[in-house]
């Protein structure tokens, strides 16, 4: 039977840019012969009851029109339908986004017309979803999330460049604009993160947890992520000065930051976050809550497309356990 596509498409993501090509998307849908129903969502978390609508209805196949933000919308109505198992989903992604930086991990083309491809192709993966517990204004939430997760000026970061984006703003760099502007009056904090028996206990400067590599509009904070291996790659950077952070700025970039010396690497499947005080939380992109938080991994719990060309970018053990502790959990 031909497969029936459900589309989400967020009209506000990169800048307000899906809108505009929208029509030129759905032309080239068409013109793979890709049978759809789409939608439009019309406010902040409108794409999650879409998916769980559109998967109550019996799609099984759904394309996100947006950023990572819609896709973490997709993925949390993926998990909050109760019809079928989450990986009996399939997922495709048409990247429209300002960071886009799920789409990094799988070589994913950014023209509409190689995207569309890869979806008619269908070449499925199945990767790992992380789940977050969080506080928002005193409550307990719970959130699922497909690239990474940043706790402390990661996460200023992602609150700043979300309030520009918000005033219409877009581009890459309006990462690095956030990113100067948080330095300026962000202060490290005492955070205890705990990950199986292990604790730290140390001032903190930022908490990367990722299940792919790339954050931030392209930095890699955990370069070694493997997105399939049921573990998040941790990064901790410690109590750091602000000259000393804008020095080492390219190693966010070109995937040497486990190398400087105020920076360490686990890696794990469940992990605890406390500190004093609270500390903000961003995942995929998107600013959420705060300490105290708890997650957990769900190993290659669902199905996305992925590019023909893509193999998992191994990297050899003895440069991985150089710079990372496995913590057996
Ligand atoms: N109709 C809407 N009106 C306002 N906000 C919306 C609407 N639909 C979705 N959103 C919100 O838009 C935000 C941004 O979406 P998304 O992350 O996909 O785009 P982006 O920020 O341009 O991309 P990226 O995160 O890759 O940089 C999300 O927080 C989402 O909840």
């Amino acid at each position: 039977m031909e497969t029936s596509w459900f589309v989400v498409v967020n009209p506000r993501a990169g800048g307000g840019k899906s809108i505009v090509d929208w029509p030129k998307i759905s032309r080239i849908l068409n013109k793979y012969d890709i049978r759809y129903t789409h939608a439009f969502t019309e406010f902040k978390y409108h794409a999650v009851e879409l998916t769980v609508n559109a998967v109550s209805k019996g799609y099984r196949n759904i394309i996100a029109v947006g950023g990572d933000g819609t896709l973490n919308e997709v993925i949390n109505g993926i998990f909050i339908q109760k019809e079928v198992s989450p990986s009996e989903i399939t997922i495709g992604v048409i990247g429209v986004g300002t960071g886009n930086d799920w789409f990094r991990m799988y070589d994913l083309p950014h023209n509409y017309e190689d995207s569309i491809k890869a979806i008619k192709n269908n070449r499925v993966f199945k990767q790992d979803v992380g789940l977050v517990e969080f506080y928002e204004s005193g409550v307990r939430h719970k959130r699922y999330f497909v690239n990474a997760a940043g706790v402390g000026f990661d996460a200023e970061v992602a609150l700043r460049t979300n309030r520009l984006k918000d005033l219409g703003k877009r581009g890459a760099l309006l990462y690095i604009l956030s990113l100067i502007k948080a330095l300026i009056r962000y202060r490290t904090t005492r955070i205890n993160v705990k990950l199986g028996r292990n604790h730290i206990q140390d001032k903190v400067f930022s908490i990367t947890i990722g299940i792919c590599r790339y954050n931030g509009a392209g930095m890699m904070q955990v370069p070694f992520a493997l997105s399939d291996d049921g573990l998040f790659d941790v990064t901790i950077i410690k109590r750091i000065s602000k000259l000393n952070v804008l020095a080492n700025i390219h190693r966010l970039y070109n995937g040497t930051i486990l190398k400087h010396s105020r920076v360490v690497g686990l890696r794990g499947s469940d992990i605890e976050i406390m500190s004093v005080p609270n500390v903000n939380l961003e995942v995929d992109g998107e600013s959420v809550g705060e300490t105290p938080l708890k997650f957990s991994i769900l190993r290659q719990a669902i199905s996305v497309i992925v590019s023909d060309s893509f193999v998992q970018p191994e990297v050899p053990q003895e440069k991985v356990s150089k710079h990372i502790t496995t913590i057996e959990q």
